[in-house]
């Protein structure tokens, strides 16, 4: 069953592919069954879970008004895991050239392998993103929608792809004030997996034929 019933918006859903890490990658295992995700993430120790949509600010909104919205939720993900910093990543077209250059920059940053020494705990507010975890010679590409609250552990080995038109909304969790701090492994593996854009493009015929 997946997560939630796709809507008339084409909405993404939350989706999980594996794929060997090798020279030539393979696809192990591409599923969009809730049961199937969770139980194959949990295999690597990290949790996915959901939280309700608020719909009307899946485009979008100040910092303020996202976690004042969301601020029972934050405050018992704060409360049981102990963060101190708690904020709200976005980016959405505005079809401006000065947009399209922020949106390559902002790509890139995430793009290449990192890790972090704070876990990676984001919400997906609105929009969609995937995250590529690289464990044990295989990479989890989890394609998150708005409700997924991806929770992955501290020194995972990692990536981050938002598509060549970036738009989503999250909020991230971290235990440290400096918020954002990356490690770059300087392994090139990130340039042989699908990317955000052709996983969705994919997904897209899937669901036409
Ligand atoms: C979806 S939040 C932006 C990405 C991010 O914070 C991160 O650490 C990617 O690896
Ligand atoms: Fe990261
Ligand atoms: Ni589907």
């Amino acid at each position: 069953m997946p997560f939630h019933v796709e809507e008339a918006d084409n909405r993404l859903m939350t989706q999980l592919t594996v794929y060997t890490d090798a020279e030539n990658p393979e696809t192990l295992l591409e599923t969009e069954d809730a049961e199937d995700i969770t139980a194959t993430l949990k295999e690597i120790d990290v949790r996915l879970r959901q939280w309700e949509v608020i719909e009307a600010l899946t485009s979008g909104g100040s910092q303020e008004e996202i976690l004042a919205a969301y601020r029972e939720e934050v405050a018992r993900v704060v409360a049981e895991e102990g963060y101190t910093f708690v904020d709200v990543a976005q980016l959405h077209p505005d079809g401006t050239p000065e947009w399209a250059e922020k949106a390559r920059g902002a790509r890139e940053k995430f793009l290449n392998e990192h890790t972090h020494d704070d876990d990676e705990v984001r919400f997906f507010v609105g929009g969609s993103g995937i995250f590529y975890l690289h464990v044990s010679g295989k990479v989890y590409a989890v394609l998150c929608e708005p409700g997924d609250l991806l929770s992955v552990p501290k020194n995972t080995t990692h990536w981050f792809d938002m598509g060549t038109r970036p738009d989503f909304t999250a909020i991230r969790f971290f235990h440290d004030d400096d918020g954002w701090v990356g490690d770059f492994t300087g392994d090139p593996v990130s340039s042989r997996i699908p990317d955000y854009d052709s996983t969705v493009a994919r997904r897209a015929a899937r669901h036409q034929g």
